[in-house]
C-alpha cells in the first residue's frame, strides 16, 4: 500500500480471488449495443457486467445475481475481479455501482451461503465478504454507489464503502444494516463504516434497532448523499462523479487513504480472528435456527 503520487493503494492479492472462482466465465468482452471502438466495449462476468467508457474514464458497473442479488460467493468473487480488473487499467479513474436487477440494489449476504452449511465453508465466504470489503473501501478509484433499488445489512455496506451515494426517491428502496432484525451481530468492521458515515450515537441507534431508513430519513441521517426521481439516479451519479474526478487524483487518493486506513487496518490485524468469531458464531444451533426462521419468513411473504 505505497503511499506515493498517484500510486495505488488497495491491498493486493490479501486473498486470491481466483482460488475461489466456480463456474464463472471472466473476461469475456463483447460490444455495448451500438458500440464501435474500445471505449463501448464491455466486459464483466456472469454477475457482474461492467460497461467502460474510456473516454471519460468512468465504468459503470452492474450487480446482476437475479433476483435480489443476494452476495454469493461466486458474486464475492467476480466483484472482486472486475474491480482488480479496472484498479490496474489506467485508463480509469473511476466506477458506478449500480444493480440489473429490478427494485433491489443488493440484498446483503446470501443466506444460503451461510444455513446449513460446515464451518469450512463459512470461513470461506467470510473471508471473500472481507476481501471485497476491504478493496473497495480503500479502492484508489472514485466509487460513486448508484443506488437503485432496497439496500439492507451487506447491500448498505457496499454503497457505504463507495466515495458517494446517490439513492432513488421510492419508499420501497429502504436502507440500513439490521443485522440485529435477522438475530445475528455486525462485525465492527460494518460498525466502523457506519460510524464513520453517520457518527456514534445515529450508528448506536440504528444498529441497535436494525433500522432501514427510507429515502428522505437516509439523507437527513446522512446514509446517502442525494436522494433523486428513480429515472435521474444514473445522471445524477455521473455528476457526482464528474465533481470527484475534477480532483487531482494524488491528492484525493492520499487524502482517501488518511481518512479510511485505520479503519481498513483495524480488519487487516483481526482477520483470521474475525473469520474465526463470524464463523463459530454463525455456526452456532441457536443462530443457524434462527437464519433458517428469517429465510423461510422471506419465501413464505412472496405472493
Ligand atoms: C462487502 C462487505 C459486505 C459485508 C456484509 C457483512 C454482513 C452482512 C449481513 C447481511 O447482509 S444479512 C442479510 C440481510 N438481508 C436482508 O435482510 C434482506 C432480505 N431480503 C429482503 O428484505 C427482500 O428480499 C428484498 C431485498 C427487500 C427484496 O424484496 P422482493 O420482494 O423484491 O424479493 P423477495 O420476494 O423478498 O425475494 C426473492 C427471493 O430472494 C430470496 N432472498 C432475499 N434476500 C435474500 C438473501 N439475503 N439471501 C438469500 N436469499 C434471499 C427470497 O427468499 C426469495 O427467494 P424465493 O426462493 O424466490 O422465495
Amino acid at each position: 500500500m505505497a503511499l506515493a503520487s498517484g500510486v495505488r493503494f488497495a491491498p493486493r492479492a490479501l486473498l486470491r480471488p481466483w482460488a475461489l472462482l466456480r463456474g464463472t466465465t471472466l473476461g469475456r468482452t463483447e460490444p455495448a449495443a451500438g458500440g464501435g471502438g474500445d471505449g463501448a466495449r464491455r466486459f464483466g462476468s456472469q454477475r457482474v457486467l461492467v460497461e467502460p467508457d474510456a473516454a471519460s474514464g468512468v465504468a459503470v458497473m452492474k450487480l446482476r445475481n437475479p433476483p435480489v442479488n443476494a452476495l454469493s460467493l461466486e458474486l464475492l468473487t467476480e466483484l472482486v475481479i472486475s474491480l482488480e480488473k479496472l484498479e490496474n487499467d489506467k485508463t480509469f479513474r473511476g466506477i458506478i455501482l449500480t444493480s440489473d436487477c429490478p427494485r433491489v440494489f443488493c440484498a446483503g449476504l446470501d443466506l444460503t451461503e451461510i444455513c446449513g452449511r460446515n464451518p469450512a465453508h463459512c470461513a470461506e465466504y467470510w473471508k471473500a465478504m472481507q476481501e471485497l470489503w476491504l478493496r473497495m473501501y480503500l479502492s484508489s478509484l472514485v466509487l460513486v454507489a448508484a443506488i437503485n433499488g432496497a439496500c439492507p445489512a451487506g447491500g448498505c455496506i457496499i454503497a457505504l464503502s463507495c466515495d458517494c451515494r446517490v439513492l432513488a426517491d421510492n419508499p420501497k428502496y429502504r436502507i440500513g444494516l439490521n443485522e440485529t432484525l435477522l438475530g445475528i451481530i455486525a462485525p465492527f468492521w460494518l460498525k466502523d463504516t457506519y460510524v464513520n458515515t453517520i457518527g456514534h450515537r445515529a450508528s448506536e441507534q440504528a444498529l441497535q434497532l436494525g433500522s432501514l431508513f427510507p429515502p428522505a430519513e437516509a439523507l437527513q441521517v446522512g446514509l446517502v448523499d442525494q436522494v433523486v426521481p428513480e429515472d435521474q439516479v444514473q445522471s445524477t451519479a455521473l455528476s457526482e462523479m464528474a465533481r470527484w474526478l475534477a480532483v487531482p487524483d494524488h491528492a484525493r487518493q492520499l487524502t482517501k487513504n488518511m481518512m479510511r486506513k485505520a479503519t481498513a487496518d483495524r480488519l487487516l490485524r483481526q482477520r483470521d480472528a474475525d473469520t474465526q468469531n463470524f464463523v463459530s458464531f454463525v455456526c452456532r444451533d441457536s443462530i443457524q435456527k434462527s437464519l433458517q426462521a428469517y429465510l423461510e419468513k422471506l419465501r413464505q411473504r412472496k405472493g
